[in-house]
């Protein structure tokens, strides 16, 4: 049985490797595990209910050993203390923290509606009511992570997630970086490094003077938010170029150009918090945030009222399930995905072709990785994975599709590989039997005279474990 405690001390044996049934068989008796809401540089977010209570939370698991590793030691501890001290409606709660011998837990507020990256993917492009709505929801936010003398550094739309309602919360505290007379406390061991010329952040986000090693300033969240309200309204960041090193050349020469579908208001708002000068950007001034919140832009939001508005309707993942509602309730428990399709395959399925329909989704993935795919073809199973070599190591990422395809893609996102199994989907299916474990199948396919009359698995072999 797990206590909970605190999870600074030794840090040193771990796992982002581990099965889901591996986790599960750690985790329990006190927490009944569900789906993977996401996987990090440095850890897996599992949906976890505790037992006693009945209350789900994200459970944030670190592998110990990995992170004495990489060196991420203080990221963490960073994260932990930050969290604990902050209080507000529009950041991720930490509720408790606690170890065993391979990882540390965070118990996160659990955030069903998953990222609003995922809502600006899946709708395109939001509204103006819809983008006002949300970039208020940060400011509120980062006034608050602002007053108490913190800076984010790492506000991107994969880290503002959605409550289950609609509401915005900034999760993801591994960036933050105190100012000297922050009121938040932080052990000296513990702070981010302090170096200027440090880059911290994503380069689609990064503001002009971080790429000139400047010290950080609460206006580089600013500018990532400008950033933001872009991609919300036009579904692409300003800045984003092929390469890193292009999208570090149009922020450097403030290379920005607005569709003509931007109202003025959102263009001048936009246009004003990607100042190259980082304390003209509004809400970093003199005026604080006043300057923000009274921008024309703004002009229908209750400010007072905020978080009791009606957020935009969330747009849920597409998934195609394969079966009845049994199958349909598997999804939430990634140890049954695989279920449906065994139904299906023995013959007494609806889909009476014989074709072999998608599985459910394990993860959130799919919009991410959708420049890898065929049109109609959809992801897996996602997996990060070390490749050996004789004395280094690097991270590439496979991707499983329903074609079946495995693409193995390195960290630049340049596909590396791709093997196509079959181009016939009739031929062989992929079943997702855990988060880390799929089997191919193929399926041998009896015709009646003018109908199908079944299919069945003739082996299921190879295994393939991520
Ligand atoms: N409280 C939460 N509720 C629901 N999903 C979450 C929660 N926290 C994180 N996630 C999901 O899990 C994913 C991984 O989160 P995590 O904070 O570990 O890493 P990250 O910040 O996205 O990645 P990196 O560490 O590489 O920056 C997130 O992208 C998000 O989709």
């Amino acid at each position: 049985m797990l206590t909970a405690r605190e999870t600074e001390g030794t840090m040193t044996c771990g796992d982002l490797r581990a099965s889901h049934s591996e986790l599960l068989k750690r985790i329990s008796p006190d927490f009944e595990l569900g789906k993977i809401y996401g996987v990090g540089s440095y850890s897996k977010v599992v949906s976890a209910k505790k037992k006693d209570t009945g209350i789900v939370y994200a459970l944030k698991i670190m592998d110990k050993k990995f992170i004495t590793k990489e060196n991420k030691t203080a990221y963490v501890k960073l994260e932990r203390i930050v969290l604990d001290q902050l209080d507000h409606p529009g950041i991720v709660r930490l509720f408790f923290t606690f170890q065993d011998s391979f990882s540390l837990y965070m118990a996160l507020e659990s955030c069903e509606g998953g990222e609003l990256f995922d809502q600006i993917t899946r709708k395109g492009r939001l509204s103006e009511e819809e983008a006002c709505f949300y970039a208020a929801e940060v400011v509120d936010a980062l006034e608050y992570i602002h007053s108490l003398g913190l800076i984010h550094r790492d506000i991107k739309p994969e880290n503002l997630l959605l409550t289950s309602d609609g509401h915005i919360k900034i999760a993801d505290f591994g960036s933050v970086k105190p100012m000297q007379d922050s009121s938040i406390t932080v052990l000296p061991n513990a702070a981010s490094d302090d170096k200027a010329c440090t880059f911290v952040g994503t380069a689609a986000y990064v503001p002009p003077e971080v790429l000139n090693s400047s010290p950080a300033t609460f206006g580089n969240d600013l500018w990532a938010l400008g950033c933001i309200l872009y991609q919300m309204l036009s579904g692409t960041s300003p800045f984003k170029d092929a390469s890193e090193w292009l999208t570090f050349q149009r922020i450097i020469a403030r290379d920005i150009r607005f569709p003509n579908y931007f109202s003025e208001e959102a263009k001048d708002l936009i246009d004003r918090l990607l100042d190259m000068k980082p304390s003209r950007r509004p809400g970093a001034g003199p005026e604080g945030y006043g300057a923000l919140k009274m921008h024309p832009f703004f002009k229908r939001i209750d400010w007072e009222n905020l978080r009791k508005q009606t957020p935009p309707k969330l747009v849920l993942e597409q998934v195609v399930y394969s079966g009845d509602d049994e199958s349909h309730d598997s999804s939430r428990n990634p140890s049954h995905v695989g279920d449906g399709l065994a139904r299906q395959n023995d013959g007494s399925s609806s889909e009476a072709s014989g074709h072999v329909t998608r599985l459910a989704s394990i993860d959130s993935f799919d919009s991410k990785w959708q420049e890898f795919l065929d049109p109609g073809e959809s992801v897996l199973m996602i997996s990060t994975l070390k490749k050996m070599r004789k004395i280094t190591n690097k991270k590439v990422q496979l991707i499983l599709t329903n074609k079946p395809k495995l693409v193995y893609v390195d960290p630049s996102k340049v596909v590396k590989g791709d093997t196509i199994w079959s181009d016939n989907p009739n031929e062989l299916s992929v079943q997702v039997t855990s988060p880390s474990l799929f089997k191919i199948i193929t399926v041998c396919l009896l015709y009646a005279a003018s109908s199908y009359s079944g299919s069945k698995i003739l082996h299921a072999k190879p295994f393939f474990r991520f």
